[in-house]
């Protein structure tokens, strides 16, 4: 239910849609971040909402930013030729964990920073 919730196409535009700018909400002033405690209205519920909601979800969040920001600031990612990255979900992954349709093929290697030895 609560992957229902987060696919609603009357709450989502393109609920399947890579969209993760969909996230941020220009306010007039800056941006606001998405509210994923669900606070003032629930359009997802990734941690639960209410008394229960998940105590970690700060950790969490945090922990994921870290590494997927960790990844990209110390591997260079680059396509397979010919293969083009396709976010779409498995039919089959209707719970979590989500599969991707098509896996992720990708090149990565080591960005090498000024001053970094390389050994
Ligand atoms: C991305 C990471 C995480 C996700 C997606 C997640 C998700 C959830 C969800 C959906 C619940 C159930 C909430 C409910 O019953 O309404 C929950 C409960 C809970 N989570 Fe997490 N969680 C995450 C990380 C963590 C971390 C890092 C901790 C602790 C360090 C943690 C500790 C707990 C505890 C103790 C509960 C039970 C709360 C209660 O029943 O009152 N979680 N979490």
């Amino acid at each position: 239910m609560a992957a229902e919730i987060a696919c609603n196409p009357e709450v989502w535009e393109d609920p399947l849609e890579f969209m993760p700018e969909r996230f941020l909400s220009g306010g007039g002033k800056g941006v606001e971040l998405f509210d994923v405690t669900g606070t003032k209205e629930i359009k997802m519920m990734p941690f639960g909402a209410g008394r229960r909601i998940c105590p970690g979800y700060g950790l969490g969040i945090f922990h994921l930013e870290y590494f997927v920001a960790n990844l990209i600031w110390h591997f260079e990612w680059t396509t397979v030729d010919g293969d083009e990255v396709d976010l779409s979900e498995s039919p089959l992954s209707a719970l979590i964990p989500v599969v991707m349709k098509n896996p992720l093929k990708a090149h990565i290697s080591p960005r090498v920073k000024q001053g970094e030895d390389t050994h």
